[in-house]
């Protein structure tokens, strides 16, 4: 088995804050990430599939076709966005980094082709904080 990994990046605007939860509390949790004037981030987006690598290519997928995959169904609907309001699939969640690697993941493994597995999403908020998520 090997493990392919395709890095893509975004831009995009998020604010921290529970709508159950009144300001004050909001502030206390989320701190500066609650502010009402929301605030951007530079994501990098690293998506890793796994496979045994096809005896004629060599390739456990073609890395271009995955770019075009993550591109089509995840970075496209991001960039130069609003998380919390432009995004379908993250309305009514909330936008920390831990939610969004999971959405992505939903959002990917259906078009993921047969014979290769979808493996982690790996998603830098900024350069010291990222997650990973392996769809447990
Ligand atoms: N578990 C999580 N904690 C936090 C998340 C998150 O998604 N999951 N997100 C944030 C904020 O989005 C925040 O903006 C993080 O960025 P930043 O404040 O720049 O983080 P740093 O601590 O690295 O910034 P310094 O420059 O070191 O102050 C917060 N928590």
């Amino acid at each position: 088995m090997v493990y392919l990994t395709r890095q893509e990046h975004f831009n995009a605007a998020h604010r921290l804050y529970n709508p159950a939860w009144d300001d004050a509390k909001n502030e206390a949790v989320f701190g500066k990430c609650a502010n009402p004037n929301w605030h951007g981030h530079n994501y990098d987006l690293l998506v890793t599939v796994k496979a045994k690598p096809n005896y004629e290519t060599g390739f456990v997928f073609d890395v271009k076709k995955l770019s075009t995959i993550i591109r089509e169904h995840v970075t496209e609907k991001l960039d130069h966005k609003n998380l919390n309001e432009d995004v379908d699939f993250m309305q009514g969640k909330m936008c920390s980094t831990e939610n969004l690697a999971i959405e992505i993941w939903k959002q990917l493994e259906p078009h993921i082709p047969a014979g290769i597995h979808l493996h982690c999403i790996k998603l830098y908020e900024t350069p010291r904080i990222y997650v990973e998520y392996f769809g447990e």
